[in-house]
């Protein structure tokens, strides 16, 4: 069952209805793939379906779960078997736990990491929810990552409500185990080896974030500052240097960054890796169409897992890291919706790239010098008015970034799940702040261009410039 504290009421007028009609001689007729509630991954609302009792697009709210059965595995953990045989398509499992508030994730995602528990979970159920499994949850807590999954999450909506099922990708035979895509978004501290054993097995969890991909290794495909060979001990004269940041680095994370960037090619089968062993866990994972997840209170955990399985035994086996850093797994979104294209600097095409201390990199253009650009201009007016624009787009711009720190979950999500929309006001917020900036900039430069082109400028020598910036000055006033 579905943890919630309340179930909200659906409204009448927002219930969807299908045209299906149960007929004997066709099974599908009853709300099989055809049915437009399936097709729109709703499940039918029971006293508002035509075919009644015979309505099969009720999976959730009825349990209807194939059979699974839980197992020890090497390394990972307990994990899920499938204990019959399972189709492609078919739904396993709602993914079930608390359904909790993105703060309060965020907030008993720290309190787990605090608490140093391992096998934390927290799925981001989207923007504002989340799903935390930690204390309470169904079977599918223990299905493990994997890079080549037979399963995968799709978010299904419920009596009007969002929820989170495992589905098999494919034809599963009984005795296999159940595994998918976690999707974990990776923050920072230790990184967690995969243990998979899939050929395609990206090394470990969270591998292919962009927290991760930005802290270890690549970036974009024309920027080989990242690449394996080239490891930049600066990245420009605003970058704090790489010594001084992995002087502040735990050794296990610097190990595992060793390990990264010198051997892509390692094996993951290859046994516990040393050097976790000491670390602690808290995992927020969002499933693809999906939830995150984060913690697991070993007492505390009810259901039918706990006391016959005794399932939160300490396990020896089983990698006893704990991820000091927080991840986050996504669930794809079977649901259609619009799209908005949320960055923090609308004008560079180009994603700006940030380091993990959060600060970004310059990809795109120079900035003109408006100061500089003032003082060699003769007319007191001419300044004034440059100096006054500039003030108006440092006022935009900062305006800008404390909307992004501000929508920073919306768009995250946004990000790292692409068929999940941004609501329509935080992106017409975001337009609007981003359209502001814009005007600001245009503003500043057809006035720099304007006077430059149309008021006198000072002679060289009254310029009073050091240097640099008298060469500066000329390309300004000759470009
Ligand atoms: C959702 S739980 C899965 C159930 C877990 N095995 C357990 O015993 O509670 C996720 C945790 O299982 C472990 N895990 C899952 N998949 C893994 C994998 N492919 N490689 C290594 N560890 C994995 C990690 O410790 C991860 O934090």
């Amino acid at each position: 069952m579905l943890t919630r504290f309340s179930h909200r009421k659906q409204k009448e007028e927002d219930i969807a209805t299908c045209d299906c009609k149960y007929n004997a001689d066709d099974p599908d007729s009853a709300c099989g793939e055809r049915c437009l509630n399936v097709l729109t991954s709703t499940e039918c609302t029971p006293g508002y379906c035509l075919c009644g009792s015979y309505c099969k697009n009720q999976k959730f709210q009825k349990c209807e779960y194939a059979k699974s059965k839980l197992f020890k595995t090497e390394g990972r953990g307990w994990g899920l078997l499938a204990d019959e045989n399972i189709k492609g398509g078919q739904f396993i499992i709602e993914y079930c736990g608390e359904v909790i508030s993105r703060k309060e994730a965020r907030r008993r995602s720290h309190a787990y990491e605090n608490q140093g528990l391992k096998n934390a979970f927290i799925i981001t159920l989207n923007a504002y929810e989340s799903i935390d499994a930690t204390r309470k949850g169904s079977l599918a807590r223990f299905i493990n990552h994997s890079c080549q999954p037979n399963c995968e999450t799709r978010k299904w909506t419920v009596l009007g409500e969002i929820r989170v099922g495992i589905f098999a990708k494919q034809d599963i035979p009984a005795g296999t185990e159940l595994a998918y895509d976690y999707n974990f978004e990776w923050y920072g501290g230790a990184k967690v080896r995969c243990l998979c054993g899939a050929a395609c097995c990206s090394g470990f969890l969270g591998a292919k974030s962009r927290g991760f991909q930005e802290d270890t290794y690549l970036w974009e495909d024309d920027d080989d500052r990242y690449s394996v060979e080239n490891i930049p001990i600066y990245d420009s004269e605003e970058d704090v240097p790489t010594s001084k940041l992995l002087n502040t680095t735990d050794s296990s994370k610097v190990e595992s960054n060793m390990i990264l960037k010198h051997d892509h090619s390692m094996k993951m089968n290859d046994g516990i890796q040393p050097g976790y062993g000491s670390l602690s866990t808290a995992l927020v994972i969002e499933p693809l169409n999906s939830v995150p997840m984060e913690g697991v209170v070993m007492n505390e955990a009810k259901i039918e897992l706990s006391e016959e399985n005794k399932l939160y035994q300490p396990d020896t086996t089983h990698q006893s890291f704990a991820h000091k850093n927080a991840m986050i797994s996504r669930i794809r979104s079977n649901s259609a919706c619009r799209n908005y294209y949320i960055q923090r600097n609308p004008i560079t095409n180009k994603r700006s790239a940030n380091y993990s201390n959060g600060r970004s990199k310059h990809l795109a253009q120079k900035q003109v010098d408006a100061k500089l650009v003032g003082q060699l201009l003769a007319s007191n007016e001419a300044r004034e008015e440059i100096n006054n624009y500039e003030e108006k787009k440092k006022q935009a711009t900062s305006e800008l970034d404390s909307l992004y720190n501000e929508i920073r979950p919306a768009i995250e999500e946004h990000e790292r799940d692409s068929q999940d929309s941004v609501s329509t006001t935080v992106a017409e917020i975001w337009i609007e702040a981003s359209c502001s900036k814009l005007k600001a900039e245009f503003d500043l430069y057809s006035s720099i261009i304007k006077n430059v082109a149309c008021t006198p400028k000072k002679a060289q020598n009254e310029t009073n410039l050091a240097e640099g910036d008298k060469e500066n000055a000329v390309k300004y006033l000759t470009n």
